[in-house]
């Protein structure tokens, strides 16, 4: 699965330990990331990722971008929900593409929790066909 991770600064630790907490699981994935995030969790585990832009300079733009390409099975995005954040508008637009794809994101642990749990148990291969039949579709 192609799975994307985002955090704001104020969770940047957090997303750090969530994902060594789980890169056994998320090894054998496809890790994407908005730019700081993904450094910081590059520089903590073993695992690489596909960094994109920072998010304030378009990261979570470039995000959204897959995931309108329908090649984006999952989002994990630490939001800090008590500072107000210059690029708000990409965030909310993030959002949304997740909510018009049906595309399982996770703004806190708790809730990244129960996705990766899900991961493990198989939970997204729905995912692959939704991928096949857009797939299927494109080639008509
Ligand atoms: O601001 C962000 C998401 O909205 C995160 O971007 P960075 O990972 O580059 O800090």
């Amino acid at each position: 699965m192609n799975i994307a991770f985002i955090a704001h600064d104020q969770k940047k630790d957090d997303i750090v330990q969530f994902v060594t907490a789980y890169e056994e699981v998320l090894k054998s994935h496809t890790l994407f990331s908005t730019g700081t995030t993904g450094t910081r969790i590059m520089e903590n585990t073993s695992l690489q990722i596909h960094r994109f832009q920072s998010g304030p300079l378009g990261g979570d733009q470039q995000i959204g971008a897959r995931i309108a390409d329908n090649d984006m099975d999952c989002v994990i995005f630490f939001k800090d929900p008590l500072t107000a954040q210059p690029h708000e508008p990409d965030i909310t637009a993030l959002i949304r593409l997740c909510d018009v794809y049906s595309i399982p994101l996770a703004t806190n642990m708790a809730t990244a929790e129960i996705l990766l749990r899900g991961l493990e148990r198989g939970d997204f291969q729905w995912r692959d066909v939704v991928k096949e039949q857009k797939q299927g579709e494109k080639n008509t």
